[in-house]
């Protein structure tokens, strides 16, 4: 689709591909990133009040902040390729970690119940996201590991088993979620952060 609207870019090698239509534009990459490589620590962020642009940052009613860059531009997908670390206590540390390979042109993608217990602005998923990741035991059960989940809603609304399938998830996440099932979520090792 063609840009409709340019701007100067706040982090160099992302872009974001403007489209017209409510909330159909999204954030692309200008260049390769490895995995586990770190896209940006995050700068300039501040506190405010829940809305469908900020991020959960904590498990307080008023944990919540603005990006203030083009990561706004970063849509939800049932099978991220980033993650917002915002789990350590040092706010320096908090960054965006990709959670696989991304290729120059890739749209970068988090997975919004990473970060929000309850989404302010529910929507209906279109990441398109197939039964591409079969796992041995999913193929037994018949189901699959990271299709897409439909409605995004927040991880209230997911199992435990929808939450560990997605590489990241923060702190208060895991912690809402083991209250809700009074049972443990390990982090998946793969996605740990490493050393931050
Ligand atoms: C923070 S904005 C992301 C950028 C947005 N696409 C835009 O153009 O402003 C979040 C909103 O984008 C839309 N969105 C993000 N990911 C989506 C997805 N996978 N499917 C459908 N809509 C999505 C939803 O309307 C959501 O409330």
């Amino acid at each position: 689709m063609t840009p409709h609207k340019r701007q100067t870019p706040s982090h160099s090698g992302l872009e974001v591909e403007f489209s017209p239509g409510e909330y159909q534009s999204s954030l692309k990459s200008r260049k390769a990133f490895k995995s586990g490589e770190i896209l940006t620590f995050l700068q300039g962020l501040t506190r405010s009040r829940k809305a469908y642009s900020t991020l959960q940052c904590g498990i307080g009613p008023d944990d919540h902040v603005e990006l203030n860059s083009d990561f706004l531009y970063v849509n939800h997908s049932c099978d991220p390729n980033i993650a917002f670390d915002l789990s350590s206590s040092d706010t320096s540390k908090w960054h965006v970690r990709a959670l696989r390979p991304i290729a120059d042109g890739d749209r970068i993608t988090c997975f919004y119940p990473s970060t929000e217990w309850e989404m302010d602005q529910p929507f209906q998923c279109e990441c398109g996201t197939k039964l591409l990741h079969w796992s041995f035991v999913s193929v037994l059960l018949m189901t699959c590991s990271k299709s897409c989940l439909g409605v995004i809603r927040g991880a209230r609304y997911l199992s435990r088993k929808q939450l560990s399938a997605r590489g990241f998830i923060n702190s208060w996440i895991l912690t809402l979620a083991e209250h809700r099932d009074k049972t443990k979520i390990d982090q998946p090792v793969a996605s740990q952060n490493k050393g931050l």
